[in-house]
Order: structure tokens, then C-alpha cells, then sequence
């Protein structure tokens, strides 16, 4: 890491002479390989970008010129050249680096990202400050072939067209994939313009020559050559300067590119071309087995898992599978999250009954509508943070209507080392104050699936809440058995407090109550709640304690409080789950102790609030 060592900012980069940023290229995605290996992270996007992270610090005089990565799990190059290297090694841990561009961790994070599409938006809202505040600097968007396929990206770059006095630069890194292979007219239309090789030719004489008064002829043969054998492309329509696309794994080439580029006035949009996994075989082989990976050997790689439990996501992409045997109505509706949300399976199975919609969780919820419409049973497995980018869909589009869509709402809760940015933990707070909505947590994996079954045949909207990863590891039986809609069922008997938790709060909650003689209900519906069974709690009960994984405000033991006050019953309660605030990563099981979430947490909560010994506790 000769090279490499020597590089603690951008500023330490650009001492270097071109003619070493390969060799500084190579030894940047080794350390890469080397430490995600150690920490586990997103490996395959990061391969793909150690050449244009160079040369994007190298052209560029960040953190003055903005820099903003789209989805952002890509970013670990431009971390490790903006002072970070160092902390490569706390990725994703507990009060170490987050995997994500941060605006707290680095003044070079331009911008917080990890949801997709938000790039363009956030430039050009940056571009337009620049004029308005007479500052020269660029705003650089860095979007991939998957995350342009959003909704927000054509949202900004329709309004990025009315302005040709902007700083602005747009790099499409198009890898071909998003975490599956891309999806969509988008992507064959990447296709055809990478076929265009007269119009990169063209593009590619221009770029050599583009200085002083010659770079107005080479605009000038730009204009000519386009206007003679390529239409404009989907990008200058939109107005930009469309340049490329060019190799970007060349890093010479797209230093030479960046800094023509630097020079210009008007929205300007790159066009770069990499491999996902670029220079590890085995990432490059299968880039999405490779996306997003635990630690691993750099030499064997990953080996496959033995001996796991299954996951929350393996149990609906079973359900699923069995379901769609029996129904044929049943589609499944993915916005870009197949593997992830357990459907590859389902995909292969049921080719014709299967739709990845791209990253377009939006339209993943409107399209499920429309199907509802015709008397199809949509299943949309979206993840709980994701489908927060769909809500006014869920409301006008789904529940206003009443329309039958069931929503398989994986990672749900904390989800660890992905963080703030994509914990399921509003889900419960923003999906009960829908009408007509039903909405359930399982406590295990076998009333999961019994949960899927019951959702899939409710005639409305029905979203069944599981979190990431595995459950306890209930047997799960291959039935399909429902529950009565809005019953809870008590688990145990104890004395004085009750305490009613939901999903995967139940777990520690029967083990809290086992300890200080508590009765322990499971909930399982968060909506409609189970009335009847919280009032006859209220009145066996001095007090009552919710327990979820989930905000507290507003969540589910705020609906256990208002139909408490709608029945006048003045109990005291005692609301457990997570705080009114972001959470950061680190381990789920280490994140719930420290948010009293475990067992042992349940009953110091108690205790501090009642008194220890649950018995004869004081209700204060
Ligand atoms: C709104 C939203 N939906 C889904 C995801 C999950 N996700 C993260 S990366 C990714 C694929 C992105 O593809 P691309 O932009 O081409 O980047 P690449 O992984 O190819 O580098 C997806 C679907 C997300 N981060 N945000
Ligand atoms: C960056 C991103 O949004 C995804 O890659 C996400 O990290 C996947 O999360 P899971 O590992 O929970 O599928
Ligand atoms: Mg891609």
C-alpha cells in the first residue's frame, strides 16, 4: 500500500502524478477487499467505483465542489481517500463509520444517503444554492443504472432541464445491474447507446481536443456528428450535455474527461461504464451474491451457510411458493429487492406471476392496486423502510380504495449494520392511523406464516410486520392455518402486570415475565387491536406495559393507551420500544439491550417503574 499510505485527503491525492493512479487504483480496491472482509459491507459496488473516486477527487476541489453518491453503499473509496481509511475497520460496528456517506462523519459527505434516487434532487438543489448565493463551486450527483430507474431521479432531472447556468454533473454508473440484474425499458435503452459505437467514436475525438478555442469546434463536430447519426440522447432531451459513454474503470481517461467537464456551465451528464465486483474474479462472477455480504474469506470467499436457521424472509418466500401453487391469482411484486425479500424461488417457479418493478416502490404499490382492481391478490414484499417512499400510494391508492394487497413488510424494526437509514422502525406509528388497514407482527416464524395466510385472504389491505434476518426457531408447519382478525392470544398468567407485546417482542417479554410473575399476552395484531382483551387487562391488571420494536411514539403501545382512554380505564402504563430518535448501527441483539429491549431490559424497566418485586409491586 505504498500509495495508498500516503493518502489521508484529497489534497495528499492530487501531490500524485496521473500516471500512478492506477497503481494507486489497485492497491485502494485490495484494501477494499481486505477489510470488508474483516467487517462484512456492500463489496461489489465498491469494486466498481475505486477508479472514479479517484478521479473525482483528483479533478475536483471537494468538499468545497459537492460530491453526493447515490444509495451511497458504493462510498467506501471516497471514505477511505477522505481521511477514513483508518476507520475502514469499524464499518458498520457499533459507534464506528456508518456504510453510508454521512453529513456528521465527514465534511467531503455532501449529502446522507442510503434510500436510492435522491442524488439529482440534492445536486441540483446545491447548484441552485451556488448561483443564488454567487459561489462557483460544482454539485456532483454519482447515480448507478439501478437507482436512476426511481421515480425522483426523473423528478430532478425534468427540473434540471429549465436551467443552463448551473454547475452541475451527473455520472451515470452503469454497471448493468442493480442488486438483481436491471429491469426495465430504462436498461435496454442503456444498452443501445453502449451499441453506439460510431457516436462514441465521435464523443471520443471531441474529448481529446477539448481545450481553448478548440473546444468550441469539437462542440461544434459534437453538435454535427450527433445531429448526423445518432439522435439526441434521453439525457440531452432532458438538457443536458450528454458525454460518454466512456470506460469507467480507465482512470486516466476519466480524469481527462472530469476535468473538461469542470470547466463547464449547464447541467452535464457523464456516462461511465464498470464492472460490479471489478477486480476481485469472485465479486465479478457474481456480483450479487457479492452486493451486500457478511466477513469472508478473500481467498475462498463466501461459504455457503450451514446449518441456519431460516429466516423471516425464507419463511414468506416458502409461504409464497405454496400459496401461489393453490391460487392462481396470487402475483408477487418486488421494487428491486428479489433476493433480499426472499422471491427467487418464486421468480423461477412462477416467471409469469412475478414482477421486479425496478426501484420504484411507488409504483410497486400503484401497480399492485391496479392488479387488485382486475381481481388479482397482489403480494407486495417491500421493506418496512422502503415502503415509507410509497405511503401516499398506500393511502390513496390501496386503503382509500379498499383494494385487496397484502404487504409483506420485511426488516421490519431494527435491522443493524445498515442503521438509521433503513430501519423498519415507523412502520407500526405510520401504518395505524390508515383506515382500513390490518396490520400484524409475528412472534415466530410458524405465526408468521400464519399471519401471510391471513393477510392473503383478508379482502383489504393487510401488512404482515417480520424483521430481518431469523426468528427463534419455531417449526414451521406447512398448513395454512389464519387467525381470527384482532385477537390476542395471553400467553402466560402472573399477577399485577400484564404485559402485552408485539411480534418479536414477545420473546423476551414471556422470559421477563416468567422472572417477575407477570401475565404476558401476545398481541399480534397492532391493528384492530384487541380491544376486548386490553380492557379485561386493565381490570385483572394494576398495570399494563407494552413492548415493541418499533418507535414508541405513535406506535402500537400508543394504541393500546387510546383504547384505554376511549373506555376511560386508568391504568398505568408503561410504554417500551425504541426512542423518538435515529439509531445508528450496530448489532440488532446489542442495539435492543441497549434500548432495554432484552429480556433483562424488560424487567429493570418494569422494576424502575413499579417497584421490584412485580407481586407486591406499588404502582406508582
Ligand atoms: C428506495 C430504495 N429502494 C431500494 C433500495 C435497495 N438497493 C440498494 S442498492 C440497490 C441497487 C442499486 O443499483 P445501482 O444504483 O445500479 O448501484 P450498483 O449496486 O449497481 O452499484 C437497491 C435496489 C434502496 N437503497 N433504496
Ligand atoms: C444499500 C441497500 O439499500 C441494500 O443493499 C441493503 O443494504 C440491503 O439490506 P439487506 O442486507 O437487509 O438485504
Ligand atoms: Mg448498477
Amino acid at each position: 500500500m505504498k500509495l495508498l499510505n500516503t493518502i489521508n485527503s484529497p489534497a495528499d491525492l492530487k501531490k500524485l502524478p496521473c500516471s500512478v493512479l492506477e497503481e494507486l487504483a489497485a492497491e485502494l480496491r485490495d484494501y477494499i477487499v481486505q477489510s470488508v472482509s474483516k467487517t462484512g459491507g456492500h463489496l461489489s459496488s465498491n469494486l466498481g467505483t475505486v477508479e472514479l473516486a479517484i478521479a473525482l477527487h483528483y479533478v475536483f476541489d471537494t468538499p468545497a465542489d459537492r460530491l453526493i453518491w447515490d444509495v451511497g453503499h458504493q462510498s467506501y473509496a471516497h471514505k477511505i481517500l477522505t481521511g477514513r481509511r483508518d476507520r475502514m475497520k469499524t464499518l458498520r460496528q457499533l459507534d464506528g463509520m456508518s456504510g453510508f456517506p454521512k453529513r456528521e462523519e465527514s465534511e467531503y459527505d455532501s449529502f446522507g444517503t442510503a434510500h436510492s434516487s435522491t442524488s439529482i434532487s440534492a445536486a441540483l438543489g446545491m447548484a441552485l444554492a451556488a448561483k443564488l448565493k454567487n459561489e462557483n463551486y460544482t454539485s456532483i450527483a454519482v447515480i448507478g443504472d439501478g437507482a436512476i430507474t426511481g421515480g425522483m431521479a426523473f423528478e430532478a432531472m425534468n427540473n434540471v432541464g429549465i436551467y443552463d447556468d448551473i454547475k452541475l454533473l451527473v455520472i451515470l454508473n452503469d454497471n448493468d445491474m442493480s442488486i438483481s440484474p436491471p429491469v426495465g425499458a430504462l436498461n435496454r435503452y442503456f444498452a443501445r447507446l453502449m451499441s453506439g459505437k460510431f457516436y462514441a467514436t465521435a464523443k471520443n475525438v471531441g474529448k481529446t481536443v477539448l481545450r481553448g478555442p478548440i473546444l468550441e469546434i469539437a462542440r461544434r463536430f459534437e453538435e454535427h456528428a450527433k445531429g448526423l447519426i445518432a439522435p439526441a440522447t434521453l439525457f440531452e432531451e432532458f438538457g443536458f450535455n450528454y458525454v460518454g459513454p466512456i470506460d469507467g474503470h480507465d482512470v486516466e481517461l476519466l480524469v481527462s474527461t472530469l476535468k473538461n467537464l469542470k470547466q463547464r456551465t449547464g447541467p452535464q451528464f457523464l456516462h461511465i461504464v464498470t464492472k460490479k465486483g471489478h477486480g476481485y474474479k469472485l465479486a465479478e462472477a457474481d456480483p450479487v451474491l457479492y452486493h451486500g455480504l457478511g466477513k469472508f474469506s478473500p481467498e475462498e470467499g463466501i461459504k455457503p451457510p450451514t446449518g441456519l436457521k431460516p429466516t423471516y424472509a425464507d419463511i414468506f418466500g416458502n409461504w409464497l411458493c405454496d400459496m401461489a401453487a393453490t391460487d392462481s391469482k396470487l402475483i408477487g411484486i418486488t421494487p428491486a429487492m428479489r433476493e433480499g425479500s426472499g422471491m427467487v424461488q418464486f421468480a423461477k417457479d412462477y416467471p409469469d406471476r412475478f414482477f421486479d418493478v425496478g426501484i420504484a416502490e411507488q409504483h410497486a404499490v400503484t401497480f399492485a392496486a391496479g392488479l387488485a382492481c382486475e381481481g388479482f391478490k397482489p403480494i407486495v414484499a417491500i421493506y418496512s423502510t422502503f415502503l415509507q417512499r410509497a405511503y401516499d400510494q398506500l393511502i390513496h391508492d390501496v386503503a382509500l380504495q379498499n383494494l385487496d394487497v397484502t404487504f409483506a413488510l420485511d426488516r421490519s424494526g431494527l435491522v443493524g449494520a445498515d442503521g438509521a437509514t433503513h430501519a423498519g422502525n415507523y412502520d407500526m406509528a405510520y401504518l395505524r392511523c390508515i383506515p382500513n388497514m390490518v396490520i400484524m407482527a409475528p412472534s415466530n416464524e410458524n405465526e408468521s406464516r400464519q399471519m401471510l395466510t391471513t393477510a392473503f385472504l383478508y379482502k383489504g389491505p393487510a401488512a404482515v410486520r417480520y424483521p430481518r434476518g431469523a426468528g427463534i426457531g419455531a417449526p414451521v408447519e406447512k398448513t395454512f392455518d389464519s387467525l381470527p382478525i384482532g385477537k390476542g392470544k395471553v400467553l402466560r398468567n402472573g399477577k399485577n402486570i400484564a404485559i402485552l407485546a408485539f411480534g418479536t417482542m414477545v420473546a423476551p417479554s414471556l422470559a421477563a415475565g416468567e422472572s417477575i410473575n407477570a401475565t404476558v399476552v401476545n398481541m399480534r395484531f397492532v391493528k384492530p387491536i384487541d380491544k376486548n382483551l386490553i380492557l379485561e387487562m386493565a381490570q385483572t391488571h394494576h398495570a399494563l406495559v407494552t413492548v415493541e420494536e418499533g418507535t414508541v411514539s405513535g406506535g402500537a403501545g400508543s394504541a393500546v393507551m387510546e383504547a384505554l382512554a376511549e373506555e376511560k380505564m386508568a391504568n398505568p402504563v408503561l410504554l417500551l420500544g425504541l426512542p423518538d430518535k435515529f439509531i445508528d448501527h450496530g448489532d440488532v441483539s446489542q442495539l435492543l439491550a441497549i434500548h432495554k429491549l432484552d429480556k433483562n431490559g424488560i424487567i429493570t424497566s418494569i422494576q424502575e417503574r413499579f417497584g421490584k418485586s412485580a407481586d407486591t409491586c406499588s404502582i406508582r
